[in-house]
């Protein structure tokens, strides 16, 4: 488990001083993977270097298992930061040392005996499929798999957490991919807890189980993402669920509904269609499944003159999301 309390960092810029973290609390539980994600200058970078104290916290406070890192004193920070594993986005392996001697590099640091590091390295070489490997160079890796040694790296110590900095980002659609599928199976066989880093809603969609929005130094959104999905309007539910633009046909209102689980979109439609006797057009449309829950949200337009009031408080009672769509959004 990792808790950070009320992190601030504050930086001095010449007589200015630069607010980049501003009170972020966060709590991810043992076992589970959240995503932390944000526009450029959000604060993202700056939360990586105070989490792993390679930036001291102006203040505030970073846990793992309880144990406060954030107080701990050279020696014991450096033995605080070995529970935490780091993936970047590029590995930044060794060019000339073998896949081997790179994931055995944090081990020799801490002199583990010499007979160990060679069978636990390439023990973490298996972990993360690259058994036969163990003598290549960089140079004669893919992408994919010299991000699978870095990550190999980053378990060298035995870490409690894994902190992933974009780590799909320089990675091709299927490469990402199967290494998000390693990072989640990792997640569960050695028990981690997984803080990812990343721009990339795909990311999130595919392995996280909670998933907090940074803006302005502050976590402005944040939950579960069966939760943050279903909240119809807020950033997250957008960017998670996005529908395409569409064209209104007309001057009619603009309902767009958000609805999950077991409801299907058709009957709901044609009941209310029924019941207020009006036609209703789909604009935009998109089913998805996140976190084992199905979502559909659609975008619909009712008849010119007709009112989307009582629409819209019988989708509600039908347990469904409604709301008016904004103009510049249809
Ligand atoms: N060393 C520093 N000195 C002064 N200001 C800084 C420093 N590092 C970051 N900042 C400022 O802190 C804010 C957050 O920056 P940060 O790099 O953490 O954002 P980010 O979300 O990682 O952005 P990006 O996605 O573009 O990397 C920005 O306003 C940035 O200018």
């Amino acid at each position: 488990m990792i808790t950070v309390t009320d992190l601030r960092k504050v930086y001095q810029q010449g007589n200015r001083e630069v607010v980049a973290l501003d009170g972020v609390s966060l709590e991810v539980p043992k076992g589970s993977i959240h995503g932390i994600v944000g526009h450029s200058g959000a604060g993202k970078s700056t939360l990586v270097r105070c989490l792993t104290l390679l930036d001291a916290p102006t203040s505030g406070s970073v846990s793992i298992n309880g144990a406060e890192l954030s107080t701990s004193r050279d020696q014991d920070l450096r033995t605080a930061r070995r529970r935490i594993g780091m993936i970047f986005q590029h590995a930044n392996l060794m060019d000339s040392r073998t896949a081997l001697q790179n994931v055995a590099h944090p081990l020799e640091i801490v002199r583990t005996p010499k007979n160990d590091i060679r069978r636990r390295a390439a023990e973490l070489l298996r972990l993360v499929g690259l058994a036969g490997f163990e003598d290549a160079y960089p140079s004669q890796l893919s992408g994919g798999q010299k991000q699978r040694v870095g990550i190999a790296r980053a378990l060298a110590s035995d870490p409690d957490v894994l902190l992933c900095d974009e780590p799909t980002s320089a990675l091709d659609p299927k490469t990402t991919d199967e290494i998000l599928a390693l990072i989640q199976e990792l997640t569960q066989r050695l028990d981690l807890t997984v803080l990812i880093i990343t721009h990339e809603m795909h990311v999130v969609k595919r392995v996280c189980d909670s998933v907090s929005l940074l803006a302005g130094g502050r976590i402005i959104e944040h939950g579960p993402l069966r939760d943050v999905a279903a909240n119809l309007g807020s950033e997250l539910s957008r960017t998670l669920l996005p529908l395409p633009a569409s064209e209104p046909l007309g001057a009619g209102a603009v309902l767009e509904i958000l609805y999950s689980g077991e409801r299907a979109s058709a009957p709901m439609l044609t009941s209310a269609a029924r019941r207020f006797g009006i036609d209703l057009n789909v604009l935009a449309g998109s089913v998805e499944t996140l976190a084992g829950t199905q979502f559909g949200h659609l975008r619909i337009q009712l008849p010119d003159g007709a009112d989307p009031a009582p629409v819209a408080a019988y989708f509600g009672e039908q347990g469904v999301s409604v709301r008016l769509a904004e103009k510049d959004a249809v």
